[in-house]
């Protein structure tokens, strides 16, 4: 039995019972795409098998450089956007406790985890070099191309911290680089510079690297354990391998959001009742946006967090435009549960409640919230999960990385490439003055 289990039986207001079966055919040749290479962007599937196919003395090399930036840094700053960004700091929001970087270090033991490059705002950096004051720190730097502008100039910024607090040679002893294998700009810099380097795998994109080196090394400088990350990973790479609907949860996932998808349901929101959550939506907006919005089309992926987004877009949801549906991941069981205290006077009205716990009423309110954006027309899906472990969270991680892919392939598309990106930082580099770009810099110029 999966160790999560995706819930479809609130949709029968919006699917009958045969579309299901009705996608088989489609599904299972998606499946054949994916796991046979016949599909487009087949050179990006090793993240399908690498649960089980990691890297096993990288996977010792990352356990031993997190030893020693917790041992010798009191802050660890994670250098990277996108793919290279996200994947690291949802599962470090994820999996520790919800203030982490504000416990004192005396009770939080491994070093505050803070990420930078993943805007180009001048005060964040600002902001966060003040922040770090004169304590210890180290830097990793990930990019898969090794070229991306604001990962690059914030990298800049930093090692230049790092030399004025400790000198060329020791600073380049706390700089580490996860980057491609043989090229890039960052690439040839490590190796001119002797930084220890880490490895983005060649056949996996950014937006499906956080189980790579990627994520590994600043999820286990924060502490969590990578071991079992990989292992909940390894453990869902065996339930989902079937074709078969009836059988894999993942693909029932991937058909029902493109059956709605056919429907109108345009816009999916991703939704969780965890604040520390939040990052996670945002690493799957990435997965699924990226990999699905090309060729004029796509699910367009958003996300709400509740109970906070219910006293701001919950009109919305609940009455707007009604091209939503909903997925909603639960967690059955939070880290903590707190219990409504007992007052002598009911002055609150909240009597009711007394001896209650704070999940009873977060569990009520999502399946009050459930019933009533049906009502108003929205479908929705969930996704339970047991608790709020690594374990689980590899789990997940896999659950969302084949569903997203599958349902790619269901959409006609290329899952694996992203050049909508393209756009906008050729129009950027062209404004900055970047060689080889003045001609369409001219043009440019010309329109502001
Ligand atoms: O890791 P990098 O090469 O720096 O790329 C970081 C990000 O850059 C672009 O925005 C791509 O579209 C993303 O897929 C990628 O994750």
């Amino acid at each position: 039995m999966a160790h999560i289990t995706f819930d479809s039986s609130k949709l029968q207001k919006f699917v009958h019972d045969n579309e299901l079966g009705e996608m088989q055919a489609m599904v299972t040749a998606a499946d054949s795409e994916l796991r046979n290479g016949t599909g487009a962007g087949a050179d990006y599937r090793d993240w399908l098998n690498w649960p089980n196919d990691y890297d096993k003395e990288e996977f010792d090399r990352i356990k031993k450089a997190a030893q020693k930036i917790q041992s010798d840094s009191q802050v660890f700053v994670v250098i990277g956007i996108g793919g290279s960004y996200l994947g690291a700091k949802m599962a470090v929001d994820f999996l520790n406790d919800t203030f982490y970087n504000y416990l004192p270090d005396s009770e939080r033991k491994t070093p505050q985890v803070f990420f930078a490059g993943n805007s180009l705002s001048s005060s964040y950096v600002y902001d966060l070099i003040h922040l770090i004051g004169d304590r210890d720190f180290s830097v990793n730097i990930i990019s898969k191309s090794g070229t991306t502008t604001e990962p690059s100039i914030a990298f800049r910024i930093f090692k230049d911290k790092l030399v004025e607090k400790y000198g060329e040679a020791e600073a380049k002893k706390r700089i580490y680089a996860t980057t491609d294998a043989n090229s890039g700009a960052l690439h040839d810099e490590a190796k001119a510079e002797g930084y220890e380097s880490f490895v983005v795998p060649d056949g996996i994109g950014g937006r499906y690297s956080v189980l790579s080196a990627v994520g590994l090394l600043p999820i286990a400088v924060s502490g969590a354990s990578i071991d079992d990350l990989m292992q909940g990973a390894a453990d869902a790479e065996a339930e989902y391998v079937s074709p078969d609907l009836t059988k894999n949860e993942a693909y029932q996932y991937a058909a029902y959001r493109n059956i709605l998808y056919r429907k109108g349901y345009t816009t999916e929101l991703l939704e969780n009742y965890e604040p520390n959550m939040m990052m996670f939506s945002e690493w799957w907006k990435q997965l699924a946006g990226e990999s699905e919005g090309k060729d004029q089309k796509g699910i367009y992926p958003s996300s709400a967090n509740f109970t906070t987004d219910l006293h701001s877009l919950g009109q919305y949801i609940q009455e707007g435009l009604r091209n939503l549906m909903e997925t909603v991941v639960k967690v059955d069981k939070p880290n903590h549960d707190v219990e409504v205290p007992k007052e002598p006077q009911d002055l609150d009205g909240l009597g009711y409640l007394e001896g209650k716990t704070m999940d009873y009423a977060n569990t009520k309110a999502f399946e009050g919230v459930t019933l009533a954006h049906i009502d108003g027309g929205v479908p929705n899906m969930s996704v339970h999960i047991p608790d709020q472990t690594a374990y689980t969270l590899g789990y997940l991680i896999y659950f969302f990385e084949i569903g997203i892919a599958i349902s790619g392939y269901l959409n006609g598309i290329n899952p694996f490439n992203q050049p909508g990106v393209e756009a906008y930082k050729t129009n950027m580099f062209a404004l900055l003055g970047k060689p080889g770009y003045e001609e369409l810099g001219q043009k440019l110029n010309d329109r502001l």
